[in-house]
């Protein structure tokens, strides 16, 4: 209890048990410092054999301890967040403010319309006054397939919302909630009719959006049934059309109520106005477009930011977020409050290793305490004034009471006219919108840099995990697409690391230092593929030769190294495990671990440094959420599924054919020599390195030589990494 018998709506617990942790981390750094007097102490002399390589194995073992120390930043004083609603109802049920709830959609193919409208109906139905909710739709397809969908959804609305609220039905996405619940309940008859009439109403709509999809366009018959349709008639295309807002529910409308009669949430779509002359700035500029239309149409103080991939999954998350926005003595420093991304559809083993972000949700419970996560783009909640560039200023609090969105006169119709404008292309210009105010432009990953911009202005976040997931989203399901999107982030995190927005420059005396250092764990992701990829080729082509870059095993040295590398690795397996993860899904996360640092780094990479000589721009590549039957099939089945022709593959190929070959040669110098040398061999450890690397890599020769599916890896990879792999090794034992 604080002062004055006030009782908090969150409290904050730091973790327990930390000494066996600080004696890992200990000793890790007197094993590190070992290796460095070794590598320092056993360089060979000018001219002989392996100098170089020598001396770039130490810069990677650097780059690595450095590495490594950065991610021990988010990982020193773990807290935990709890929330308690029923103070928040019995003090501020009456007073609870406006939260507008922003979903983006960028292309009804590669994110079909059926998915979003789960999204949004799943965020219609919070546990929340429906008269205080305005759920907007960015539509970047301007899609009129979409637009029927949200219509569809606008009208199912209404069954959809008392059924949820009657029988605390949870997810309250309809698509997953019936994919869960599949048979009526026995036990309670009410409740068996009305789910059967929902679901059959569910399953109608399901088929019509369905049919809709497969014709490409919308019957005549159904575009009769609302005049927004027309707004497509003189549409030309997607990347060249006007603003096309509509109000489907207006939740202002005393008659527009669910068929129980009480009132609904608002909802709008809206496709802000695109022209080939404007650049659009992708999901950026969509929501800069919705913060400006929402501020007319409903001004909530809250705003809530989802991505159509992912659905509500717990209908009190929006309360537990109030719970930091009201929150009488600490509430005035929050700016955001971030839950975490977890999937709807990963396997057990959880091949392509999305539960990076299981390990990205230990490092947050770090950022945390340092000062606030990263606002990953989706499942966060905002304060409206701060994303719109708002400045931190102690004694400033909000009332509650007071500011709770406008409430505008004008009807559907007006609005629909007025706010138009909002959304043109040329109302940014000379504004400050995309810099100062709103979501930042100009790096792939937006959402990363608006809320280090919004840390830089004096603000804290939060980040809540709490026991029934907030939202659920849907994992990439081949490995393209994951090595895609982690090009995607670790050139957007790395392009901030080299701009002005570099975390210890601008958060200088701004943000806490351990924070600083923290955002580097992601922000450093990218330059990770240099150290990588010399430690997975060098030493290969060194063991061809026979040049030895390890101490031999008979040597007190391999003691530090040995211990590095099984304590990291033992307490990186504890961590995997502690998050409830399986030891075959441990081994996909290393094998992932190793793929994405030779490929999707190397050229997010690369690609920051040929945008800052001014040669490449960079996009936003939007990642598919469907998989044919038998991509999906082989997903299941955790069979690794390499998903069409990329450059990265090239890389992987040949870096796993090159370890094969050295491996052979390696093991073969063994047998050749004497048991005296066989015991003590010099190149054991490169050896037992091309060993764990040629292991990692056994799904990478299946789809190279042995699988014959649509999943395998191209022919062509086939053919130039074989040719590549043998040049390379060719050269390295003649040369
Ligand atoms: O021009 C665009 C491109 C994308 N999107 C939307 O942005 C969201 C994220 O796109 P997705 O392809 O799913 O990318 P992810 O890699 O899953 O997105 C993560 O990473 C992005 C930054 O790289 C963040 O914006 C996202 O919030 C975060 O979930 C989706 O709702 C898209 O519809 C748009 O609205 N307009
Ligand atoms: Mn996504």
């Amino acid at each position: 209890m604080g002062k004055d018998g006030y009782l908090p709506l969150f409290e904050t617990k730091s973790a327990k048990g930390r000494i066996p942790y600080w004696l890992y981390a200990g000793s890790m750094i007197v094993g590190i410092g070992f290796i460095f007097v070794y590598r320092v102490s056993h360089l060979p002399a000018q001219g002989e054999d392996g100098r170089w390589a020598w001396i770039g194995l130490f810069l990677a073992d650097l780059w690595f301890s450095f590495y490594w120390f950065v991610t021990q930043s988010a990982r020193w004083n773990p807290i935990y967040r709890y929330t308690f609603k029923e103070r928040l109802s019995q003090r501020y049920e009456k007073v609870l403010p406006g939260i507008d709830i922003f979903v983006c959609t960028a292309d009804p193919v590669l994110e079909p319309p059926l998915m979003v409208i789960n999204t949004v109906l799943s965020v219609m139905t919070y546990s929340y006054p429906p008269e205080k909710m305005n759920v907007y739709l960015s539509d970047d397809g301007g899609s009129e397939l979409m637009f029927y969908a949200l219509l569809e959804a606008s009208r199912i609305s209404k069954y959809w919302l008392p059924f949820c609220k009657k029988f605390r039905i949870e997810p309250r996405s309809p698509a997953a909630y019936f994919s869960k619940v599949t048979e009526p309940p026995l036990d309670d008859h009410l409740m068996a009719k009305e789910w059967s009439s929902t679901k059959r109403l569910y399953s109608e709509m399901e088929k019509r959006i369905n049919n809709a999809m497969k014709l490409g366009r919308i019957p005549d018959k159904l575009r009769r049934e609302h005049k927004g349709f027309r707004e497509w008639d003189v549409f030309s295309s997607k990347r060249d059309h006007h603003t096309i807002l509509q109000m489907l529910v207006d939740g202002r409308d005393t008659n527009t109520v669910d068929n129980e009669g009480k009132p609904l949430p608002t909802l709008v779509y809206l496709a802000r106005e695109k022209r080939p002359q404007y650049h659009h700035n992708f999901k950026a500029g969509a929501l800069n477009a919705l913060i400006r239309v929402s501020s007319r149409i409903s001004n909530s103080p809250i705003i809530l930011n989802v991505d159509c991939d992912m659905y509500s999954n717990n209908s009190e998350s929006v309360r537990d977020a109030m719970c930091f926005f009201m929150d009488e003595e600490r509430s005035h420093e929050i700016a955001f409050v971030q839950f975490p991304q977890s999937f709807d559809n990963l396997t057990k083993n959880d091949l392509y290793c999305n539960s990076l972000k299981v390990i990205m949700n230990v490092e947050f419970l770090g950022h945390d305490s340092n000062g606030g996560p990263l606002y990953i783009g989706t499942g966060c909640f905002h304060r409206r004034d701060v994303l719109c560039g708002k400045k931190y200023n102690k004694g400033s609090k909000i009332d509650w009471k007071k500011g709770n969105g406008t409430l505008v006169k004008e009807s559907a119709d007006v609005l629909q006219e007025t706010c138009g404008v909002l959304a043109s292309c040329t109302y940014e210009e000379n504004t400050q919108w995309g810099k100062e105010m709103g979501v930042m432009y100009g790096i792939p990953v937006e959402d990363v840099v608006t809320g280090l911009s919004i840390q830089h202005r004096g603000w804290k976040s939060v980040y809540l995990n709490p026991e029934r997931k907030a939202f659920l989203g849907l994992a990439p399901t081949t490995l393209l697409q994951t090595l895609v999107q982690h090009k995607r982030w670790s050139e957007g995190d790395f392009q901030i690391f080299c701009s002005k927005y570099c975390p210890f420059l601008y958060g200088y005396r701004r943000i806490p230092l351990g924070l600083q250092i923290s955002y580097c764990c992601y922000l450093l992701w990218a330059p990770n593929c240099l150290a990588t990829l010399f430690y997975v080729a060098v030493p290969p082509l060194c063991l061809l030769r026979g040049v030895s870059l390890f101490p031999e095993l008979s040597s007190p040295w391999v003691l530090p190294f040995g211990y590095v590398i099984i304590a990291k690795y033992a307490y990186s397996l504890g961590e995997f495990m502690w998050c409830r993860g399986t030891l075959q899904g441990w081994l996909n996360d290393q094998r992932m671990w190793l793929f994405r640092r030779t490929t999707s780094y190397l050229f997010g990479f690369s690609d920051t440094i040929l945008k800052l000589m001014g040669f490449a721009k960079s996009g936003f590549v939007v990642t598919a959420k469907f998989a044919d039957d038998d991509v999906a099939e082989r997903y299941e089945q955790e069979i690794m599924e390499f998903g069409g022709r990329s450059p990265m593959f090239n890389v992987l190929a040949t870096v796993a054919l090159l370890n094969l070959f050295s491996l052979v040669a390696g093991l073969q110098r063994v047998v050749t020599e004497d048991l005296q040398a066989k015991v003590s061999h010099k190149l054991a450890l490169q050896i037992v390195l091309s060993g764990l690397v040629v292991f990692i890599n056994l799904p990478v020769y299946q789809g190279l030589f042995f699988r014959k599916d649509k999943g395998r890896m191209p022919y062509s990879v086939t053919y130039h990494s074989t040719i590549l792999a043998i040049l390379v090794s060719l050269l390295a034992l003649c040369y």
